[in-house]
């Protein structure tokens, strides 16, 4: 299949392979060999079998997957609100396998904003939308306050904090256009209009990562699609990282990036891309699937490709110029 390497090539290779920046560094998510099982009535069920994800900064991507892939697994995880048990997880620098509880309290407040499917776990029902956004606002400027105890923080100052805040909470609210629901509790909203505020509220602390566990599940298409729209005005205005996990094709096929996790790893992505055709001028998506390599160099075909070679067990591999092929095993003689 291949030529055995001189002893020259294998330390070209060893040399490389030192100089090889680590995996993800220049990743906002970093998902390593990422593993959580879980163990219920003393069976166990391995919901991450070693998870590999990048994230870039700045990215609005969409997470699809059959029910039980592992995909609200690894969002929690992110979210900072289970641990993995083992692999290395790290979000904007911060690693979420060793966080203290302090970290990751404040992690959870500074550092990523969530919106979950159910509108009503995303905001409080006996506040209005405005109070629902200051909320973290508030939170956020409590702690500031009691690292500076006895540091002279003055009344003045606690007017100009809440003049902001209040600022902030109508700039948010406008931004995902519900100013006007500002002073109505979520009983007096819309589904959709709660999944704004509750994108607001989010991004109340302006966090480097907004993570979205089927926002649209509850909505009908038309309001899915304009809960979509505020994800994307979020993403383009304020420059967050968006993570969507999706059941919603529609939703899926808006982004440029969509990972597809199976059996609790990733499996394949798909990418889009604008090109302009060449005989209309007319700009078109491009959309194309790709497998995923995983550090090992595993592969996984998709099923209907063995099964229409009838690949099973043994496969043979050949090194061409610019690709592998891969070829249903000849030696077998059943
Ligand atoms: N707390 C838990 N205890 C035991 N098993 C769990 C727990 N949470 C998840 N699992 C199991 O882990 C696997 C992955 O579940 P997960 O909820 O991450 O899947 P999912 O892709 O989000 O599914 P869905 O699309 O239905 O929400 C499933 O087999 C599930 O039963």
């Amino acid at each position: 299949m291949t030529t055995n390497p001189t002893l020259d090539d294998l330390t070209r290779r060893v040399t490389a392979g030192r100089d090889r920046p680590a995996f993800g560094h220049d990743a906002l998510i970093t998902c390593d060999r990422l593993v959580r099982v879980f163990t219920a009535d003393g069976v166990e069920v391995q919901a991450l079998q070693g998870l590999d994800l990048l994230v870039r900064e700045g990215e609005l991507m969409a997470l699809v997957g059959a029910s039980g892939s592992g995909k609200s697994t690894l969002m929690n995880i992110l979210a900072g609100l289970d641990v993995p048990t083992a692999g290395a997880a790290r979000v904007a620098g911060r690693d979420l396998l060793t966080m203290t509880a302090r970290d990751r309290l404040a992690y959870r407040r500074e550092v990523v904003g969530f919106v979950w499917q159910q509108t009503a776990r995303n905001l409080l029902p006996y506040l209005t939308s405005a109070q629902n956004v200051a909320l973290p606002l508030q939170l956020r400027c409590a702690k500031r306050a009691g690292e500076n105890a006895g540091k002279g923080a003055g009344r003045i100052r606690g007017r100009a904090a809440r003049r902001a805040r209040a600022e902030r909470v109508m700039e948010l609210l406008e931004m995902l256009e519900v100013a006007d629901c500002r002073d109505r509790r979520p009983h007096e909203m819309s589904g959709g209009q709660q999944q704004r505020v509750a994108i607001a509220v989010a991004l109340a602390n302006d966090p480097a990562v907004l993570l979205a566990d089927e926002p649209t599940g509850e909505l009908d298409s038309h309001t899915a699609e304009q809960i979509f729209a505020a994800f994307r005005t979020a993403n383009e205005r304020l420059g967050t990282t968006i993570v969507i996990v999706t059941h919603d094709q529609a939703v899926a096929n808006e982004v440029r990036r969509t990972v597809a996790i199976r059996d609790g790893r990733t499996s394949t992505e798909v990418l889009r891309r604008s090109e302009v055709d060449e005989v209309t001028g007319d700009e078109k998506v491009v959309a194309r699937e790709y497998a995923m390599l995983d550090r090992a160099g595993r592969l996984q075909l998709p099923a209907e490709y063995t099964r229409a070679l009838d690949m099973r067990d043994r496969v043979a591999l050949e090194l061409e110029p610019d690709h592998i092929a891969v070829r249903p095993d000849d030696s077998r003689t059943d």
